[in-house]
């Protein structure tokens, strides 16, 4: 997929501002950003459910109009997955099958997602997460070469977002492209080989997760030693080393900002001192500071 130069306006409101976006086949693709960032936008555009006021799209090889169309072997949803609630699980599916003139194994669709033993409990009463799932079954009816997702991971407990998570690894591994939304960067860490970040509209970073994290920049960690009130002499002494009397600073746990190499030299002159490390890790992971240091960066723009 090649998007080159995409704006889409709401009124006055600049969703997407010319944006540039590629995705390979049978690439797993995360689309991460904070509230309003335009990826439920970008989402719509490659679902044909709006068109660019801007700009040039091609779907799966072809360029798409202006007709308001998804191409053939494109399926998913923005917004929340679109399920009637009085029918159940099964005859949902049966439902969206037949209008979509899908002959798929609505059984087998169900266990994939780990449905089958709500197979015949009606929506209305399932939670976020099982309607995620549903939602899931729902894209995979058609056996799409193009799977676009709006925060498929929303309301799953950690177990099930792994078990989605398996589900679109394995798409992927058929060959099937999927690009998929979500607020954390750290829920696509593991997933996503390439993510785009957009704040207000615009690309902030696009590549490897990794690419992302190897940035080096100054960090806070949590640092629990033996002596807290020694541990904070040593800190005010090492250079390079702050220590972070914001909210979180307590008795016990001590937060400190500094990039790798004086953190060493911090750790060092702790144990010099004979003030045991007990624990330090970062506040947040890596990955996940880097792209709130870029989308601050560029919300401040
Ligand atoms: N149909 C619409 N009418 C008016 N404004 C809209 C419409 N859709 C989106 N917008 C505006 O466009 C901007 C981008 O919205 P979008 O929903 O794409 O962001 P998002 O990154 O998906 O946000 P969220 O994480 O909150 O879902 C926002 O300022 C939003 O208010």
């Amino acid at each position: 997929m090649k998007a080159r130069g995409i704006t889409k306006c709401f009124g006055d409101v600049v969703a997407l501002d010319g944006i540039d976006f590629d995705v390979a086949p049978g690439e797993i693709h995360g689309l991460v950003g904070p509230n309003g960032a335009g990826k439920t936008t970008l989402l719509g555009l490659l679902l044909s459910l709006a068109v660019a006021d801007e700009g040039s799209l091609e779907i799966l090889g072809t360029p798409v109009g202006r007709a308001l169309a998804a191409p053939a072997g494109v399926a998913g949803f923005v917004d929340g997955p679109g399920l009637y609630p009085a029918l159940t699980a099964r005859q949902n599916l049966a439902a969206l099958a037949a209008l979509r003139d899908a002959a798929a194994d609505i059984d087998d669709t169900l266990g994939r997602v780990g449905l089958a033993d709500v197979a015949d409990d009606r929506v209305r009463g399932f939670s976020l997460g099982m309607r995620q799932r549903l939602g899931l079954a729902a894209a995979l009816l058609t056996e799409p070469r193009l799977l676009v997702l709006d925060e498929p991971a929303n309301g799953l407990d950690p177990a099930g977002k792994k078990h989605v998570h398996g589900v679109l690894e394995q798409l992927a591994d058929g060959g099937t492209t999927v690009v998929l939304s979500s607020h954390r960067m750290d829920d696509l860490e593991a997933l996503c080989s390439e993510v785009t970040i957009l704040a207000t509209g615009r690309v902030a970073f696009t590549g490897p997760p990794a690419k992302l994290a190897a940035e080096n920049r100054e960090l806070a960690y949590r640092l629990r030693t033996s002596d807290p009130a020694a541990a904070r002499r040593v800190i005010a002494s090492t250079p390079g080393v702050a220590a972070d009397d914001g909210p979180r600073q307590d008795e016990e746990v001590l937060v400190v900002r500094a990039l790798v190499p004086a953190l060493d030299e911090l750790v060092r002159r702790l144990v010099g001192e004979g003030v045991a490390v007990r624990e330090l890790a970062p506040v947040v992971s890596p990955l996940e500071a880097a792209f709130l240091a870029l989308t601050e960066q560029e919300n401040a723009r």
